[in-house]
Parts: structure tokens; C-alpha cells; sequence
């Protein structure tokens, strides 16, 4: 039997942050994960670089909707490829959801698939809660409620930006046991231990907040970080609190050889990232917005015209 582990918590609550830190444990490296992203591009999946025994499959739509059967058929094609030598002989699986994700139609299909319970076995789900955003995320977003409901164990991210929610959490939740990690320095065995779990769950359908949707911009000329800063701030005041999510690979004028990794979740910008080189050769910036009710072509065209207004007064200045 594969275990099979969920990790679940809202839009930028650190689950890419912590599985990156997993798969560096040698004890846990040889993990498969798979990846769920709500946007039409799949960022996760170069930012979480695979060691040569781990690997990321990953797949992008709302894994507890449209790809719940998705789930069971990757699933079990994995473990085709496992036996068939196709892929390394990986010892578990771990399942990143979106942040969007109500986990309990992804749970009840891990419980109820006949095929996948003959191969695989539920070890537990475990959710992330962001320090910063987590109250007033638990309070305005139905999936981040479940989440935590339906949690095995319950770490929260980010304590050093701001104190641990706990009345928020265990109001919904006053039995998991609790953990605190800064940058995903948790424990694995801790995090992944077994869990005992009710037979049988109430209400499998999935809550959502209505009105999501996901905005991609990619552009082949690099931007400059004058205008890129200047156009997260427009998009700040403009989307207020409907902005949820902003991530991305970025091609800086100054610096457009390694990509810098762009993340933003609500109004705080945490500090920019680097890789040390392209995923797939393909240098084009590419930035997924996640937000409420934001007009489509808005942040592009906002972009475009802050860009305009960079390069002319760069060039009044020659
Ligand atoms: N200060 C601080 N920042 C953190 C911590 N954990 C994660 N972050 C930052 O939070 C941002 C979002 O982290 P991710 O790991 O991408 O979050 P995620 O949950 O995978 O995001 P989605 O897949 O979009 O839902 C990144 O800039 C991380 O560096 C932490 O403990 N402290």
C-alpha cells in the first residue's frame, strides 16, 4: 500500500515552501507529489524542484471539481509507471491542492475508489494556516473553513510575521494537534504521521467562494523593476482585498538571465526570489493573479501603460 498525504491550506499559506523542504530530507526525497494549481499555468511545478528521487506530476484546474477523477487516474498511472520502472520507486505520495481546494470530495474519492483503495492507503491532511492572512481568510472563504475542519494536523505558517490564530482555528477545529513552522521547517514524521479517521465524513461537496478567477500574463520582453514595482502597487490599490494571489516568474531588465520569483498574497509582497536558471529554456515572465471579480484584460493593460511611462521617462533622462 502507497500512503497517500494531502497537503491543503489557503492561496499563499506555504505548501510549496514546505514541500520544497520535505523532498531536501533525504529520508523524504523519495516522495512523489503531485501538484494542483488553479490557474491556467502551472508555476508550482518549476518552483518546486525535484531532487533525482522525488518527482512533481502536476495538473492545473480545481482538483476537488473538475480533476477529482483526475486524482484517482494519476494516481493509479503513477503506480503503473512505479512498477514499470518508468519512474523512481517513489514510497509515497504527497498531494498539494490548490489553495482554492475544498479537500473533502478529494478525501472522499482517496476513500471510496475501489481501485485506489486496493493500491493506496490515506495517511492524513494536513493544512497550513498563513499567521498573517489567516484570520480574516477563515472568516471570508468557505474552502479555507473546510480545510481546516477537516484537518489531521494543523501547522501554521509565517509566526514571524505575525502571532499564531489560534481561536480563529480552533473554533473550527479544536482537536488536531497544532504545529508552527517558520519557512517550512517542520517535522516530516511529525507532519505525515498516521492518522485515525472517522469512517465515514459528512457532506462531500465542495464550498466555494464564487466569483474566482485566475488572470495569466506572460511577456516576452523583460520588464523593468521600476515598472514591475509600481505596477503591484496600482494593482494594490485598484484590487483592494479581491486581489487573493499573485505569483510569477519574472524576466527583470537588470537582471533578466535568472528568473526572479514573484509572490503576493493580499497586500503583502514577500521579498523576490531567484532560481538559478529558466525551467524548460522558455525566458518569457509569466505571472498568475488570482482574484475576485477583477476585470480580465485590467492588470495587463495596467502593466502595459506602466511600462510606457517607465521607458519615457527613461528616455527624457538621456
Ligand atoms: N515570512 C515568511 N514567508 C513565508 C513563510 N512560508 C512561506 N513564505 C512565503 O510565502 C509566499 C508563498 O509561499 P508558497 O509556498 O508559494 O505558498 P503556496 O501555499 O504554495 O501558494 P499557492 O500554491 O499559490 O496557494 C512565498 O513568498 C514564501 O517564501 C514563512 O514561514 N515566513
Amino acid at each position: 500500500m502507497i500512503p497517500v498525504s494531502v497537503v491543503t491550506g489557503f492561496l499563499g499559506a506555504g505548501k510549496s515552501t514546505l514541500l520544497r523542504r520535505v523532498l531536501r530530507d533525504p529520508a523524504w526525497a523519495d516522495s512523489a507529489v503531485i501538484v494542483n494549481e488553479f490557474g491556467e499555468i502551472p508555476l508550482d511545478h518549476d518552483l518546486l524542484a525535484a531532487s533525482e528521487e522525488s518527482f512533481v506530476s502536476a495538473s492545473t484546474g480545481c482538483l476537488c471539481c473538475v480533476v477529482r477523477d483526475d486524482l484517482t487516474r494519476t494516481l493509479l498511472e503513477l503506480l503503473r509507471r512505479r512498477e514499470a520502472g518508468e519512474v523512481p520507486r517513489y514510497a509515497r505520495v504527497l498531494v498539494e491542492t490548490s489553495g482554492l481546494a475544498d479537500p473533502a470530495p478529494i478525501l472522499h474519492a482517496l476513500m471510496t475508489d475501489a481501485a485506489l483503495g486496493a493500491t493506496h492507503a490515506l495517511r492524513g491532511v494536513v493544512t497550513l494556516v498563513d499567521a498573517l492572512h489567516g484570520a480574516v481568510t477563515l472568516a471570508r472563504h468557505p474552502e479555507a473553513q473546510r480545510q481546516v475542519m477537516l484537518a489531521d494536523r494543523i501547522l501554521v505558517t509565517k509566526p514571524d510575521l505575525a502571532p499564531v490564530p489560534e481561536a480563529a482555528i480552533r473554533a473550527l477545529n479544536p482537536a488536531a494537534p497544532l504545529g508552527v513552522a517558520v519557512h517550512g521547517a517542520a517535522e516530516p514524521d511529525w507532519l505525515f504521521a498516521p492518522a485515525p479517521r472517522p469512517a465515514d465524513l459528512p457532506d462531500w461537496a465542495a464550498r466555494h467562494t464564487t466569483g474566482i478567477g485566475s488572470i495569466v500574463i506572460e511577456r516576452e520582453a523583460p520588464i523593468p523593476a521600476l515598472a514591475l514595482t509600481l505596477w503591484m502597487q496600482g494593482l494594490a490599490e485598484q484590487c483592494g482585498p479581491r486581489l487573493l494571489r499573485l505569483k510569477g516568474l519574472v524576466a527583470l531588465a537588470e537582471q533578466p538571465e535568472r528568473p526572479a520569483v514573484l509572490h503576493a498574497i493580499g497586500h503583502m509582497v514577500h521579498p523576490l526570489d531567484w532560481l538559478d536558471a529558466w525551467p524548460g529554456g522558455n525566458h518569457h515572465s509569466r505571472i498568475v493573479l488570482i482574484g475576485e471579480r477583477i476585470p480580465r484584460h485590467f492588470p495587463a493593460r495596467l502593466l502595459a501603460a506602466i511600462e510606457a511611462e517607465v521607458a519615457a521617462e527613461a528616455a527624457r533622462r538621456t
